[in-house]
């Protein structure tokens, strides 16, 4: 292993806890609202943005005429077998092949999760309204990281060589959809960060836990509001600053269901670097290379899916 890929250090890891514990022993993170505005983010307190950046997390309006039902079905369908009803494009992904790296189905061996990863130059493939949604959801993304980018200070004319052109809106845009089967005797998810920039998550129901300034905390869905979440690459970027980027470790604990009734899902939209892409550092207003995206995609996919108890 050369000496880049060991550019993030290990860190420990709080045991996951399970679903009652959850509820009863964390306290919910108090989470900064934004809405958008004119094609503009909006915080509702003054220093919002700078909150949000510190707490790694914050809330977001839906903004009108997006159409989440399509999401919410394919989230709760995806995993399940065709049965020759008006549901079956939002099933049978678990056989569908999807080219591209780190695209399709995945069953994630030591969680109840379980995942359909799909590229925006795939969105094709996805039943009607899944692709609008998807678009709406980088743009809402993309707001965000430019809105983070300008108040941290990064002059503008670095903003493509910093995010290798995902400022311009080439880089990866991956939705991913996520099923936890309560049936499965393990933790939801590991606790993990996000590799990329900005995650926007659609999320109805609790069981989501973040580490805050040190403290489990969960992380509740507010009606209406998407989960902002900000990824390993913007805190990378801004670790030298006077005022870093969070992108804290969060995951899902383990859901338990009564029989017939649903079980938990979500899902995000990472905005990532393209794989070709080389992560920078900000430090004395120049931008360093650290890392290509390639490798550090792999260290970060890798430590999210094994069953260690560090990161
Ligand atoms: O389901 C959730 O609330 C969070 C999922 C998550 O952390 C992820 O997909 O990376
Ligand atoms: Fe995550």
């Amino acid at each position: 292993m050369n000496q880049s890929m060991t550019y993030r250090d290990r860190v420990p890891l709080p045991p996951m806890p399970d679903e009652y514990e959850a509820g009863l022993r964390y306290p919910p993170a108090n989470l900064e609202r934004a809405q958008v505005r004119a094609g503009e983010l909006v915080f509702d307190r003054e220093d919002g943005l700078q909150r949000a950046c510190a707490q790694g997390f914050f809330l977001v309006g839906i903004p009108e005429g997006v159409n989440t039902d399509p999401g919410d079905t394919l989230a709760a369908e995806f995993h399940r077998d065709r049965t020759g009803d008006h549901l079956d494009p939002f099933r049978g992904w678990r056989d569908v092949e999807i080219p591209g790296d780190y695209q399709g189905y995945f069953d994630r061996e030591h969680d109840q999760w379980e995942n359909l990863y799909v590229e925006s130059a795939n969105w094709h493939l996805l039943p009607p309204g899944v692709a609008p949604l998807g678009h709406a959801m980088t743009d809402l993304g993309l707001l965000v990281l430019c809105s983070v980018l300008r108040g941290v200070g990064i002059p503008r004319d670095a903003w493509a060589t910093v995010t290798s052109a995902l400022s311009e809106k080439r880089g990866h845009q991956m939705l991913a959809f996520n099923h936890f089967r309560s049936t499965k005797d393990t933790r939801g998810s590991k606790f993990h960060r996000d590799s990329g920039w900005v995650t926007v998550l659609r999320s109805t129901e609790p069981g989501l836990l973040a580490l805050i300034d040190g403290e489990l905390r969960s992380v509740d869905p507010v009606p209406g509001h998407f989960i902002v979440n900000f990824g390993s690459s913007l805190e990378v970027l801004t670790e030298r600053l006077p005022a870093p980027v969070r992108a804290n470790v969060h995951g899902v604990a383990h859901t338990r269901r009564a029989p017939g009734t649903p079980d938990r899902t979500s899902y995000a939209i990472f905005l990532d670097s393209a794989l070709g892409g080389t992560i920078h550092r900000w430090e004395d207003n120049t931008a360093h290379p650290v890392q290509s995206v390639a490798e550090f995609a792999e260290q970060e996919v890798n430590r999210t899916y094994d069953d260690t108890t560090h990161l």
